[in-house]
């Protein structure tokens, strides 16, 4: 039997959590079984109880002070933990039912997405191993806002790309906090971030005037300077990639709106083909009931 799950990863504070709870309180709405994982040993304030929490195993508190780290260097140390105790996780989703939503709330430090090799396995385990078997797909958020500084926005979905290929899972893109910007931007002019449009990185080149110079006063050598050339054809060589692989689209989320969150769902509930795998439910007896009354 197979069991669901999605990953919300992301940069830190695009509203990771945030989209944990208002997914599980929709779920909830909905009459769905769902199994909150917190796997970020700093958190502590959540709108759902984590029915697992990585902190019941280890801290980063408790690993900085006992081992001398920094909070970085301590968040690396508890993966590299949870990787040594992986029956932690096991041991509490096997009994689960396909019903279930498996949610994980990861933690924001962008380095676990980018050049850490520590997710790969974690991932790994949970969708490979015989007892887990889980169909996980990635959610990776990024915040809508980012959208305001181009370079950022680029940067960002440099990262998204990067978790993508790391991770192997099915993947979704989202543009976070969408009520923060709709007031902002013209619906048409943001269109053009939903698919990255590669040009604008041109544009911000032009409209900011960069011949980049980064000269400064300890880049005295004429090797280190940036010309305006090579800065156009960096660019040229970042949208190259991006547009060649194509992969990146974004969904929007406000995750105060709860048709917004409910279109998120069917994306994930897509990906991992939940819906295939539910056995026809009866309606519950008061239902039953009135249908019965009214027939
Ligand atoms: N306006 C608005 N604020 C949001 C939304 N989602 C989250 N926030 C706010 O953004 C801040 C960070 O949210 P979190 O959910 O803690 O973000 P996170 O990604 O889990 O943060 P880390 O786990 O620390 O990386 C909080 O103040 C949230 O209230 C949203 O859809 N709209
Ligand atoms: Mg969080």
């Amino acid at each position: 039997m197979s069991k669901y799950g999605v990953m919300v990863m992301g940069p830190a504070g695009v509203g990771k959590s945030t989209f944990c709870g208002s997914l599980i309180t929709h779920l909830q709405l909905n009459r769905r079984s769902t199994f909150y994982i917190n796997l970020d040993p700093a958190a502590e304030h959540f709108q759902h109880t984590p029915d697992l929490d990585i902190k019941d195993l280890i801290t980063v508190d408790d690993v900085m002070e006992e081992l001398q780290l920094g909070p970085n260097g301590g968040l690396i140390y508890c993966f590299e933990y949870l990787l040594q105790n992986l029956d932690f996780i096991s041991d509490a989703l096997e009994s689960l039912t396909e019903e279930y939503l498996i949610i994980i709330d990861m933690p924001g430090q962008i380095e676990l997405y980018t050049h850490v090799p520590l997710l790969p396995p974690l991932v790994k385990f949970l969708t490979q191993s015989g007892a887990l078997d889980i169909r996980l797909c990635a959610a990776y958020l990024l915040e809508s806002t980012f959208v305001l500084d181009k370079a950022k926005y680029f940067a960002g979905t440099l990262s998204a790309m990067s978790a993508m290929m790391m991770l192997g899972v099915p993947h979704l893109n989202i543009l976070s906090k969408m009520d923060l910007i709709k007031d902002q931007m013209r619906k048409k002019d943001f269109k053009r971030f939903l698919v990255p449009d590669t040009t604008l990185l041109e544009e911000e080149r032009k409209n900011t005037g960069l011949t980049v110079d980064v000269r400064s006063s300890d880049l005295t050598d004429k090797d280190a300077v940036m010309s305006g050339a090579t800065f156009k054809r960096l660019n040229a060589a970042i949208a190259d990639m991006i547009e060649s692989y194509s992969l990146v689209h974004y969904l929007k989320l406000d995750c105060t709106d709860e048709d917004s969150v409910q279109a998120i769902l069917s994306h994930i509930d897509d990906c991992i083909q939940y819906h295939e795998a539910q056995e026809p439910k009866d309606p519950p007896e008061e239902e039953f009931d009135e249908e019965f009354n009214d027939a």
